[in-house]
């Protein structure tokens, strides 16, 4: 069912001085920074020649990250997200199979203007997992 990895979140607390470590010091090809009020993040993209990083700051009040970062004050590794054909379909196979959908279940848009979904960490060896519909 799971195709691509899309990308590979790293959560930080101040997404400037993270792209900056991936731009000068790794020399890796970094996009511009975007909020995400939907998702309350702000994203920057570091593009690899096979896939991507997604760096996340907490954005507003209610940020998803922010117990993670409490949790991780120096940053750390968030979630993947694995490309999915149908991501309706993804979604009622893996319901029907017993893993928890975060949110209120229904995809809402992502970063890359697709349909996102998230899957509890707890049913995922406690890697929070993002579906992508390609
Ligand atoms: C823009 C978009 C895109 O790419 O298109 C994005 O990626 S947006 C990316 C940001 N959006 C999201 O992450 C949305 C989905 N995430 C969520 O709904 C939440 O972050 C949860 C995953 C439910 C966690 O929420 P919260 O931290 O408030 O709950 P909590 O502290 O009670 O966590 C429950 C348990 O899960 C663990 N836990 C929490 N976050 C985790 C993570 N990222 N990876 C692995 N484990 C994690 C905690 O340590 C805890 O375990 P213990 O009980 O053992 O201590
Ligand atoms: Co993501």
């Amino acid at each position: 069912m799971i195709g691509r990895l899309n990308h590979v979140a790293i959560a930080v607390s101040d997404i400037d001085a993270a792209t900056a470590i991936y731009r000068d010091t790794l020399g890796a090809d970094v996009s511009s920074r975007e909020e995400q009020p939907d998702h309350g993040v702000s994203t920057v993209f570091i593009n690899l020649p096979n896939t991507k990083i997604e760096l996340l700051e907490p954005l507003g009040d209610d940020s998803p990250i922010a117990k993670f970062l409490e949790k991780n004050p120096s940053g750390g590794i968030h979630h993947v997200c694995y490309e999915v054909d149908d991501i309706l379909a993804a979604r009622d196979k893996l319901v029907a199979d017993g893993a928890r959908v975060l949110g209120d279940g229904e995809p809402k848009i992502g970063a890359h203007g697709k349909p996102v979904l998230f899957l509890h960490p707890k049913d995922f060896l406690g890697t929070l997992t993002e579906l992508e519909e390609a």
